[in-house]
Order: structure tokens, then sequence, then C-alpha cells
């Protein structure tokens, strides 16, 4: 309650605003919303995403410029005519414009990984400056002036203090449909971008089109603002779209927290005031004139970054009562329909086969001639010494990797040209080896993810909250999962302030939360305690029971031996022994690898 109290005065105090304030201060209100549009689509980006760019100054240009050519131009080409010189038109061309271009961009610049992105940013950001500056339709380096004010319902947006109704409006619902997005499946999936996006395509996530999806909503943010701009100050030139702006927004974004909406706004905020102040009180105190204001604010953020690296916004954030954070809990509505459920194959059915499978890397064998079944309805373990070859083989059973020679099979189709998300949407789901987790979200919200699959509504249902019944459905089937492996008391807790041995066991129910008919378990056992691995073991019993097929590569031979059906064991990258676990507990092949040698 308290949070709907904030925001009603918050917005009362924002419609206020203009009536009471001189009009120099409703213009940078004004300059503080357009900026704050553009640094909402970075937060998207950069601070959810992972993905810095440095262009989006270009965007805004975009959006800019298209308007200020339809509605400027006296002769439009044909196939513009339709536009008749209205502003929007112009909007919708410079959206679908900047949609077109940031497609395109998009497809070359989000396949590249590290330091790759920021510069092909930076490349398109230099690109697009220029191109404004040398077209002679669009006034050079000169610019376009005399364009006309906006009109809404009759009423003229000709002053500062009407279109920051507009402004300010138009920014609300970006920071609505934005939160509304991070709060739903899409989300969850754009969230797994930074840091988890092995384990976010094992989960059948898409992970390039989530890239996409966060990349075209910042440049339509941007281009939005850049409208807005173009008709608050019915005048544009390439200066304010240059390659300093997107550095500029890029900070902003950084100050106020890269990872928060409302960060957005607070970043617009405090630099555009900073900058006013320190332009207004650094000669003062300086004499003269000189750009002091740059070379402070260079410092100011050198020291926020190593203060507060998290921004601003957290910084309040954790001034505030812990009551009142609480209320962002997820609530799960029990009476939500449950997810349909696949049918589990036969008992004893053949589902996962390796056949003669060879890894190499270099000179380097890693597996060699692997070959083991897995069928539904049985704990299959695969053991050996560090170094033995059992990850790389386990990443060749999941399509993470493929083999050099030889096959992996799964329910009779060859994994040779298929990647883990198509696997996972055939029906098998893994943990990893060293956890996997989104440490700042919720135990419920990270097993959620792993029910990705199952749900089916898209971005635009997500942006307008469209999607709550599926909503509840995908929760209510996390909620289920975590009380089935244990940890129903902790929902809301932060995964990575949970003991290493629940954040395995908590992988185990993100993937049960797909439905798998195969579940591939990477060293389950390591960091449990006792009474914990006797849980486990009692859960995958249970799991094999239902019919599920679990291979496990474990080296806690008491956990191994007491609960699976058979055994491979691997040395030098080689199967040295298949068998039941009593038949492997004699075998002089494997004592000889374990211990050394033969009694
Ligand atoms: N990507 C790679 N490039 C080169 N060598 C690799 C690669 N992955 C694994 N190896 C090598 O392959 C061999 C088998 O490694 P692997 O990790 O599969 O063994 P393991 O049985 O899982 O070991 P552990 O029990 O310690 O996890 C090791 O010698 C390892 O160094």
């Amino acid at each position: 309650m308290k949070q709907r109290y904030l925001i009603i005065i918050g917005l009362i105090t924002l419609f206020l605003a203009p009536l009471v304030l001189p009009t120099f201060q409703i213009t940078l209100l004004n300059y503080i919303g357009l900026y704050a549009l553009v640094v909402l689509g970075l937060v998207l980006l950069t601070g959810v995403g992972g993905m810095t760019s440095f262009g989006q100054a270009a965007f805004v240009g975009l959006g800019a410029y298209a308007t200020a050519y339809i509605t400027t131009t006296e002769q439009l080409p044909e196939w513009l005519s339709w536009t008749a010189g209205s502003p929007w038109a112009g909007l919708l061309v410079g959206i679908l414009l900047t949609a077109v271009v940031a497609l395109f961009l998009g497809a070359v610049t989000l396949k590249l990984s590290g330091h790759y992105l920021p510069l092909g940013t930076i490349a398109w950001g230099i690109s697009l400056y220029y191109l404004f500056g040398t077209m002679s339709s669009m006034g050079g380096h000169t610019g376009i002036s005399g364009l006309p004010s906006l009109n809404i319902f009759g009423i003229s947006l000709d002053k500062g203090e009407k279109i920051y109704y507009l402004i300010w409006a138009i920014l609300m619902v970006a920071i609505w449909i934005t939160s509304n997005l991070l709060n739903s499946r899409e989300g969850r999936a754009i969230r797994a971008l930074k840091g988890g996006q092995l384990m976010a395509e094992s989960m059948g996530i898409n992970t390039f089109r989530s890239k996409m999806v966060i990349f075209l909503i910042s440049a339509i943010f941007a281009a939005l603002s850049g409208w807005l701009y173009a008709h608050t100050q019915r005048f544009v030139n390439p200066t304010p779209f240059g390659l300093q702006m997107g550095i500029d927004y890029l900070f902003m974004a950084l100050i106020g927290g890269a990872a928060s909406v409302w960060g957005a706004l607070l970043g617009a905020g405090v630099l555009t005031m900073l900058k006013q102040w320190l332009q207004d009180f650094l000669p003062l105190i300086m004499g003269g004139s000189g750009q002091y204001e740059t070379i402070v604010l260079g410092l100011l953020i050198i020291f926020m970054m190593q203060r507060a690296p998290g921004g601003l916004w957290l910084i309040l954030v954790k001034l505030t009562p812990v009551s009142w954070r609480n209320q962002h809990r997820i609530k799960v509505d029990t009476s939500a329909a449950d997810l349909p459920r696949q049918a589990l194959p036969k008992k004893g059915d053949l589902l996962l086969e390796a056949r003669h499978v060879t890894r190499r890397f270099g000179g380097l064998v890693a597996n060699n001639n692997m070959s083991l079944q897995l069928h539904a309805g049985e704990v299959l373990a695969l053991i050996g010494p560090n170094g033995a070859g059992k990850s790389t083989m386990f990443n060749q059973l999941s399509a993470v990797d493929s083999p050099s020679d030889g096959e992996v099979l799964f329910l009779n189709q060859s994994l040779s040209n298929k990647t883990s998300r198509q696997v996972a949407q055939m029906g098998m789901s893994r943990t990893f080896q060293h956890v996997k987790l989104l440490p700042t979200m919720s135990a419920l919200e990270n097993v959620a993810l792993g029910a990705h699959m199952r749900g089916k509504k898209g971005v635009l249902n997500a942006l307008f909250h469209l999607e709550r019944d599926e909503e509840q459905r995908l929760l209510k089937e996390a909620q289920y999962q975590l009380n089935r492996v244990g940890l129903g008391d902790h929902l809301h807790t932060e995964a990575g302030s949970l003991s290493l041995g629940q954040q395995r066991i908590l992988e185990i129910a993100r993937a049960l939360c797909s439905d798998p008919c195969v579940l591939l378990l990477d060293e389950p056992a390591a960091g449990l305690r006792h009474k914990e691995k006797q849980a486990l073991a009692g859960l995958l019993k249970k799991l094999r029971a239902e019919g599920l097929a679990i291979l496990l590569v474990e080296h806690d031979m008491d956990f191994v031996m007491n609960l699976v059906d058979r055994i491979v064991v691997m040395e030098f990258g080689e199967k040295i022994a298949e068998g039941l676990p009593e038949e492997i507990q004699t075998n002089p092949a494997v004592l000889e690898a374990y211990l050394g040698g033969a009694e």
C-alpha cells in the first residue's frame, strides 16, 4: 500500500509541476523526461540484458529526423504522400524506420560477444550521425527548422509546459510496460541473458530472440524520444545525436542504476541537474569560461562507479524499510489451472543412446569410442576419476558439444545437428556441475525459467500484462516443483543466498519444471549434507518410479551405490566397465582405476 501512495503522490506532483514552476525549470524537466525514455531502453539493454550500446543517440536521431523531414518537406516523394505532413505519420514512419534499422543492425551485431558489440554500436552511432549531417535533404549540418508543434484533441502543444504532459505521460507508460515485461515469462528469459545464456538455452530459451526483443524495444523508445524532442524544439540538427550523447545516455543509466526501471529516471534527472548546476556554479569559483563541468562530471562519475557500482537507485532501495521491499514478492495463485504434462515413455524404453562417441580436442582424446544407453525408469551413473572425460560425455549427450566421431540419439533422433535448446524442447533437461542460477532472482522465478517452453504468450502480451493467467499457471508449476524437492519454504529467497546444496536442489526443481522425460544431473550430491543427500536420493527414486530416465555424473560413491540401477565407469576417456553397482564394486579394472591396484 505504501508504495502505491508514493506513486500517487509522485504522479500528483508531476501533474502540478508546470502550474507552479518557472518556464526554465519546466524545460529542464522536459529534457529529463526525454532522456529518461532513452535511458529506460538502455536499462533493458545494458542493465538487464548485459549488452552495452553507445549508439542509442543515433536512434533518437532517426526518430527526430523522420518526423522533421515529413512535416517540413513541401514536395514529399510519392510513396510518402499519404503522410500529408502529419507529425503522427512522422511518428509512425520514424518507429518503422528505426525498427527496420535496428533489426538489421541487431542481426549483424548481436551475435558478436565481448567488446565487439560495444565497438559495433560506436560504429553505427558515428555513421548515422554523419549520414544526418551530409544529406542535403536533411539540411546538412545546419539542420531542419520550422517543425510544427503537436496537436492533441485540438490543443496545440506549442509551449514547454504543454508538451511536458505528453512527454511525461509517454515516459510513465514506457516505465509501466517495461516493468510488466520484466515481470513475465519473456522478462525472465531477458533477465537470464546476463550471465546465464548457456543455462537459458538449455531451458529451451531462444537467447538471440530475447536479445533482439530488447534491442528493438530500446531503439523504439529512443526513436519516440527523438520524435518528442523534434516537436519540442521544432528544430533538429545532428549535434544531439552524436557519440558524445550516446556516452551520456550510458552514464545516466549507470548513475541511476542500470538494472532498475526507476533508475533510468533517477539517472537522467541527476545527470541533467548536475550538469546544469555545475555549469552555473563552476565559473563562479574558477572564474572565466571553460568546460570545467565536463572535467568535474567525469571525476564524479569515476568516484560514483567506485563507491556505488549498482547506481543510486540501489542505494535508495537499501534505505527503504524492509517491509516495503517485500511488497515485490510474487504471489502464486494456487487456484490456477495445472499445466498439461507429457505422457512419459513406457518403462524400459530406450530414450538416450551414445554410439561410439569420440571427442578430440586437438591431439587430446577426451572421449574415445564411448557407448551407453539410458532407459525410461532407470538411474544410470557415469563415474570415473578426475579428468576421465565424464563432463565431455555429458556435453555430447546434452548437445552442448558434438562428437568428432560417432553419434548420440535421443528418442531415436540423431542429435548431430541439434542445439541444446532443441534438445530441451524434445524433453531432455539438465543441471550443471558449476551451479548456474540467477543469484538475485527468487528461487520461484529461477525455477519458473524451467517452465519457459510450456508457456506461449509473447512480448506484446507481456508488455500489457495480458498473460496473467498463463503466468499464474507457470508460477504454480514452479511452486509445485519447489515443494516437491523440499524447498517450499524458500520460494521468495534470492537464489544466491541459498546454501550450495540447496542451489543444486533448486537446479533439479528448475529442470523438472520443463516436464522432461530424461534428466541429466552433473554432480547433484556435491556440497550436500548427509540429510540432504538422503532427501535427494529419495526424490530421484520417486522420479524413477514415475518413469523418468536419470543419468548422473557423480563422485560420491555411497550416494551412487545406494541409488542407481547401473553404472558406466570411465578412465582416460574410455569405458572400462559397465554393470550393476555390486559388480562394479568388485570389478578389478575399476579398483585399479580408483585405488591404483586391485586387492
Ligand atoms: N574444451 C576443451 N578443450 C581442451 N581440452 C578439454 C576441453 N574440455 C575437456 N578437456 C580435457 O578433456 C579431458 C577430460 O575432461 P573432463 O572435464 O571431461 O573430465 P571429467 O571426468 O569430467 O573430470 P572431473 O571429474 O574433474 O570434472 C581433460 O583432460 C580435460 O582437460
